[in-house]
């Protein structure tokens, strides 16, 4: 019997790595209109969020697994978020685990229906598979979220595009604040 090194490694302190793992980034000039306002004070290519993944298969059966590095950045005041999505597929439930920093995840039924579980070194996220999903760092530390998925789950954007979370959070010094969506949005 053979006993080989792993081919991925994920220290918890660092990013997922081996050859499988792809990054990809997401930038201030590609999250503006997650916002309620353009924050002229942030440059265009500020880094909001990198997400690794080993996400190379994408048949029924198959897993994913990804880190999320949300930086410690406020557009006006409102707290720095993935885009947010159901998945395409909604058979496919998610797990989040947060191994850094502080945050919300907020979550969303078919309904419309928000609300959000708190975040910190250690919490676990079960999603459900017809939940909507979004990250929230509300820390000034980066938001560090390790996610297991299946890897037939896709990406549903769209929906959220047409009718979004309908929650906003902002920072005020310590204070975390929660608004409600303008409907005119
Ligand atoms: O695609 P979005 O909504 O910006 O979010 C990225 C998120 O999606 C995932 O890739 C998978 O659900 C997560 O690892 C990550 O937090």
């Amino acid at each position: 019997m053979k006993i080989i090194e792993p081919s991925l490694i994920h220290d918890w302190d660092k990013e997922p790595c081996g050859k499988e793992v792809t990054v990809s980034t997401k930038l201030y000039k590609d999250a503006k209109d997650f916002y309620e306002s353009v924050d002229e004070s942030l440059h265009d290519d500020t880094v909001m969020y990198e997400v690794y993944s080993v996400s190379s298969q994408s048949e029924p059966g198959k897993l994913n697994w990804g880190l999320t590095v949300m930086h410690p950045v406020k557009v006006n005041g409102e707290c720095n978020m993935t885009r947010g999505h159901f998945h395409e597929n909604m058979d496919c439930e998610e797990y989040y685990w947060c191994s850094k920093g502080t945050g919300l995840l907020m979550l969303m039924d078919e309904e419309g229906k928000c609300w959000c579980e708190k975040m910190y070194e250690g919490s676990l996220h079960h999603i459900r598979s017809d939940w909507a999903h979004r990250l929230i760092n509300t820390g000034d530390t980066y938001l560090k979220v390790v996610a297991c998925w299946p890897a037939d789950a896709g990406h549903d954007y769209a929906r959220i595009e047409h009718s979004g979370f309908t929650y906003r959070v902002y920072c005020e010094g310590k204070d975390i604040i929660v608004k409600e969506r303008r409907t005119n949005e």
